[in-house]
């Protein structure tokens, strides 16, 4: 079992460095507990005033949008994403919808033309920074249906241009809060309680917000836990429903328009139904704790307690976490306990964290990596982690045919493709990668390759493979920024050689068996390789933690054969014995 000795109690934590984006949350002696402050509403703000990099005007308008169309309107009471409902509730508003559709198209019309307009007079690269800035206050204040659009992309440092990533990232945790007054009484609303019977102290303002909602700290009256509660944003629901249905509608004229094959508004609905389900907080409770069950006991892994108690649809009370941005800490270590909690969730358990964006990963004070927002969680199916370990070994050893098939399984190409062309075109993508060798393959490149391959075959990428891919890419996001040499595949490729080698699974185990045999012959040198890696994974982890030093040869030798003959090892015992008896029998005659 995972301890996290909380340090003393501050209300001015490490992280939120106070005066630094909002305004400090009040500090309340934790000897000596003061009823709460309760409906206090921060002071006026000066109209234009920059509060830390949070545009005040953006604020106003997001925030004004939110309640003009989303507090009061039915939508703002779906229970998940329901398309026929959101339908029947826009088609009898046809003003409301086109004042809204011209608003989009109007906000980033001007945007777009100012673009063209800096390009026609070569001054494209001189405003390039100007615009990304403008870019961001133009989603703040489109609300948080293009906030969330502009949050999945912007981990993406593969696809968009570093001003722009830089500025998208500002959208994770800079956005301005809405009112406290309004928050606490949805609390109570939601909780069916007075605030102070609630919480024994708590701040009188936000100490973050976020698109969807804002995160106080308070104190558990009943326990006396120092807890974080996420309070949703009214009229949230209803304002990313009608962007939806909105978007839905432009997607289809882009997708007739262009005559793309890709279903766009197939693409809209996932997105539009996981966002949904992150809006229930009680799920997001739930996730939490499974996260917690499997995870949380993971060396130098944190994962918070959730209060089911506490937590309502729009209410969230979770355990604080005392903690720094991994991006902040350049922890390099932490982000290496990352890639192999990843690796956990994605390839032991199929449960995975979907939206570990640099704003949900923290360093805690006693040094280990902590996960915040459980809201959108993937399953990764037992074919496909199993199918996605194939194709990692198939890619590293060149076995291009075998990994056209693996594409099969994993739902990438339909079962009708032409496997000898893709092959073809994997080979040709894939080669120069692998000829570099495994700890060279840059996981954020190769995605970009695979994209292009996929979209030059006509085939789409699933959406559950989207984000296992980008699950790992954001890793490798956070460790570039600090160490433009990290590689995720090289961190990787040792577990999933363990694994290939441990794993009692008969596809994993056929898998293997292929592996180790070409056109019957034995290839001793790829099960040296696998061994090689597999040791690795275990050595490097501890390297890292500089609990031993490197490993000479003879250990390795020592620790092969010692896997070997362990429980573990039972399949790749057997695969050698069987060799063993054939040199026998060969020596014999
Ligand atoms: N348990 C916690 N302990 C400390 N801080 C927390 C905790 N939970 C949330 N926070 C702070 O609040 C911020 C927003 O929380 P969270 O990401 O859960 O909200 P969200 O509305 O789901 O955000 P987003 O829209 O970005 O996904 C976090 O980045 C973190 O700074």
């Amino acid at each position: 079992m995972t301890i996290l000795l909380l340090p003393p109690v501050s209300l001015f934590p490490a992280k939120y460095k106070p005066g630094a984006f909002l305004k400090p949350a009040r500090p309340l002696p934790s000897s000596r507990p003061r009823a709460p402050r309760r409906r206090e509403s921060p002071p006026p703000r000066a109209a234009g005033a920059i509060v830390s990099g949070v545009d005040e005007d953006a604020f106003t308008k997001y925030s004004g949008y939110l309640f003009e169309n989303g507090a009061s309107s039915a939508a703002e009471f779906l229970d998940e994403y329901d398309l026929p409902a959101i339908s029947a509730i826009y088609r009898r508003k046809p003003v409301l919808l086109l004042r809204r559709s011209l608003q989009i198209g109007a906000t980033f019309g001007r945007w777009f033309a100012l673009r063209y307009l800096d390009s026609i007079s070569d001054r494209s690269d001189e405003m390039f920074k100007v615009r990304a800035a403008e870019l961001r206050m133009i989603l703040l204040e489109l609300g948080p249906a293009f906030v969330k659009i502009a949050q999945a992309v912007s981990s993406r440092a593969d696809v968009i241009p570093p001003a722009y990533l830089e500025e998208l990232s500002l959208l994770q945790d800079r956005i301005a809060p809405f009112s406290t007054e309004i928050a606490f009484s949805m609390i109570e609303k939601e909780l069916g309680l007075p605030i102070d019977i609630l919480f024994s102290e708590i701040s009188p303002e936000p100490v973050a917000a976020a698109s969807l909602g804002q995160v106080y700290q308070a104190r558990l009256r009943s326990s006396g836990k120092v807890v974080a509660v996420k309070v949703q944003r009214p009229g949230v629901r209803a304002a990313i429903s009608l962007d939806i249905f909105i978007l839905r509608y432009i997607a289809g004229l882009v997708r007739r328009a262009a005559k793309l094959n890709t279903d766009l508004q197939a693409v809209i609905d996932e997105w539009a139904s996981s966002l949904f389900r992150e809006m229930d907080y009680r799920a997001e409770a739930r996730n939490g704790l499974k996260f917690r069950k499997l995870y949380g006991r993971l060396r130098d892994v944190f994962v918070p307690e959730m209060f089911m108690e506490q937590t309502s649809r729009r209410v969230l009370v979770m355990e604080w976490v005392e903690g720094q941005k991994l991006t902040e800490v350049k922890d390099l270590y932490l982000v290496e306990v990352g890639v192999y909690c990843s690796l956990s969730q994605l390839l032991e358990h199929g449960f995975y964290h979907a939206d570990p964006h640099p704003g949900n990963l923290l360093r805690t004070s006693d040094g280990k990596l902590a996960y915040l927002d459980f809201g959108m969680m993937g399953e990764f199916k037992k074919e496909f982690q199993d199918g996605f370990i194939e194709a990692c070994l198939h890619l590293v050893n060149r076995d291009f045919d075998a990994l056209a098939k693996d594409f099969v399984t994993l739902g990438l190409l339909p079962p009708t493709a032409q496997k000898d062309e893709v092959s073809k075109a994997l080979t040709g993508v894939f080669q120069n990668a692998v000829n570099k060798g495994v700890r060279n393959i840059s996981f954020g490149d190769l995605s970009g390759n695979l994209g292009r391959t996929m979209y030059k075959f006509k085939f789409r990428i699933p959406s559950y493979f989207s984000l296992v891919i980008r699950s790992l890419a954001v890793l490798e996001g956070i460790a570039i920024s600090f160490n433009p040499d990290y590689k995720v595949l090289s961190s990787s490729y040792p577990w999933i050689a363990r694994k290939v080698l441990t794993d009692s699974s008969p596809q994993l185990q056929s898998t293997l068996q292929a592996l180790l045999y070409k056109e019957g012959v034995f290839r001793i040198d790829r099960l040296e390789s696998l061994l090689t890696e597999s040791l690795r994974a275990r050595t490097e982890q501890s390297m890292v933690r500089k609990e031993v030093g490197k490993t000479d040869s003879t250990a390795a030798i020592q620790q092969a054969l010692s896997f070997t003959l362990s429980e573990k090892g039972a399949f790749v015992r057997e695969i050698l014995m069987q060799e063993f008896a054939k040199i026998g029998e060969e020596l014999k005659t």
